[in-house]
């Protein structure tokens, strides 16, 4: 379809025959008119063939008779969606693994897409956090936008997820259902009571005796005096024990019951429900697990999975730091405790963590989702260290500016004074700054100050852009690496 129309589009575009590009993987057939992804002097354009219904409803640029130039638009995206509904979301439910692909560039999507060939994990491919949004400036729209498009691009009809992700505010919640996504990570971190584990029995009991009289009694009633057996384990709650649980996850589980009832209930389609406790202080015991999961019960509340913080740390971009023995423990706990339920274990900071994949892998049987994102955005910087060296100096220099202004987003231990001075590197070696730690943080946490640098963005998507095979390539090693070593891929 494209050859007969070079000549066409390229004295139109009065650009180079030779830098139209089609993806063949897109091209379909619907009602009489004919579809295509092609990329123009760097620009990615949907072709459409034809005067049916469908190349109407697209906005674009005609070429008589028959020809149109769509740019990728939130309004052609609509209209994809409404023809091709394999280029729209779906929800899992608790029983398929599923894998979330955070994408901050909105250009990962075609290469995550191919490292689910041989894998029975689907993937969640439009994520982002509210953080992320803010940081980067991009809506839920947006990136469902992207993600479409690219499904479209590789004609990828395996399904694929869409995460509002960390959401605290029921606003954010509205608008990711309104945009059609089909999962929403609820953070409940701002609900967690803080400082529960330092009082004394006296304050517990004085902040206890402060909550309604059928609460206290019917939880006395649940938890005190008896046990409860979870696979291998048996748990029980003395007094104490149940009020640190009800003052640490007490407003957190009201949180949970008024987002599921009033919004997740209420969507128009269906939902994947996952609540995360992971971003923290405090380490998720098994007990406390034990607590959440069985008034989530009580109230009828179904998640799909659950994010718990886990003992160590899950650090952004880089492997697990703690002890591997006690890590294990609480692992095989925590996914006992959601297998009983039926819910599945979610591993948030997922990036990176090597480890203890196979022990992840081992535990949760599949019965698991696994969450990344920052890691995607350093295999991009990998690729402007391989192919443009005076971009990534400067990118690398923006980050060391802003390291500390963006320690206010996230937990890390970096010290970017450990990785090697930035001047003592040469051209060729820059792609070793990815396998440092240190540098990996100070870059992964500095993506908002980078991208909010009109010059370093534009010219970093241009690299990207004459280099995606490249980004592809790299996502398809690392993501891989993810999926096999947790048991997801062959
Ligand atoms: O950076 C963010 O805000 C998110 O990617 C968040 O870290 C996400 O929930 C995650 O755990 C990715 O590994």
């Amino acid at each position: 379809m494209i050859s007969e129309y070079k000549e066409t589009i390229s004295s139109f575009f009065s650009v180079d025959p030779e830098s139209i590009i089609a993806y063949p993987a897109s091209y379909k057939q619907i009602e009489g008119d004919q579809i295509i992804l092609c990329k123009i002097a760097g620009e990615k354009k949907l072709l459409a063939l034809g005067n049916g219904l469908f190349s109407s409803r697209l906005h674009g640029e005609p070429l008589p008779p028959s020809l149109k130039i769509c740019p990728l638009s939130h309004e052609n995206r609509l209209v994809l969606n409404q023809f091709l509904p394999y280029t729209r979301p779906s929800a899992f439910g608790r029983k398929i693994a599923t894998f979330g692909l955070g994408d901050r560039l909105g250009i990962a999507t075609p290469g995550h897409i191919r490292c689910f060939e041989r894998s029975s994990a689907r993937p969640v491919l439009a994520q982002q956090s509210k953080r992320e949004l803010d940081l980067t400036g991009r809506t839920y729209a947006q990136v469902l936008d992207d993600v479409s498009f690219a499904v479209f691009q590789e004609g990828y009809q395996g399904g694929f997820g869409a995460d509002g992700d960390h959401l605290k505010q029921t606003d954010d919640i509205k608008e990711a259902l309104d945009c059609g996504y089909t999962m929403i990570t609820l953070d409940c971190s701002e609900k967690i009571g803080k400082g529960i584990e330092a009082m004394t029995s006296q304050q517990l009991e004085q902040a206890f005796a402060n909550l309604p009289a059928d609460y206290r009694q019917r939880v006395g009633d649940t938890y005190l005096n008896r046990e409860f057996l979870i696979g291998l384990e048996e748990y029980r709650f003395n007094r104490e024990e149940l009020i640190r649980c009800v003052l640490i996850y007490g407003l957190a589980i009201e949180f949970v019951k008024e987002v599921f009832f009033d919004y997740i209930q209420k969507a128009d389609h269906a939902v994947d429900f996952e609540l995360s406790i992971d971003e923290t202080e405090a380490v998720t015991t098994a007990q406390g697990h034990l607590f959440v999961a069985m008034e989530l019960d009580h109230l009828k509340i179904e998640v799909t999975s659950l994010a718990p913080r886990f003992i160590g740390e899950f650090q952004k971009g880089i492997d697990y730091i703690g002890n591997f023995s006690e890590f294990e423990q609480q692992l095989k706990e925590h996914a006992a405790i959601a297998d009983h339920f039926g819910y599945k274990l979610s591993i948030h900071s997922g990036s990176d963590k090597f480890s203890v994949f196979p022990l992840i892998g081992l535990y949760t049987a599949g019965r698991l989702h696994l969450k990344t994102s920052g890691t995607n955005w350093l295999e991009a910087i990998g690729v402007i260290a391989e192919k443009n060296p005076k971009l990534y100096r400067s990118i690398h220099q923006k980050a060391l500016d802003h390291f500390e202004q963006a320690r206010a987003f996230y937990h890390v231990s970096a010290d970017p004074s450990k990785a090697a001075e930035l001047s003592s590197i040469g051209d060729e070696a820059l792609a070793d700054y990815l396998t440092d730690v240190n540098s990996r943080q100070l870059l992964h946490i500095t993506y908002g100050f980078i991208l909010g640098d009109s010059r370093l963005k534009d010219e970093l998507y241009r690299t990207l852009s004459q280099n995606e095979e490249r980004y592809y390539g790299r996502l398809i090693t690392h993501i891989g690496r993810h999926l096999q070593l947790v048991g997801l891929k062959d």
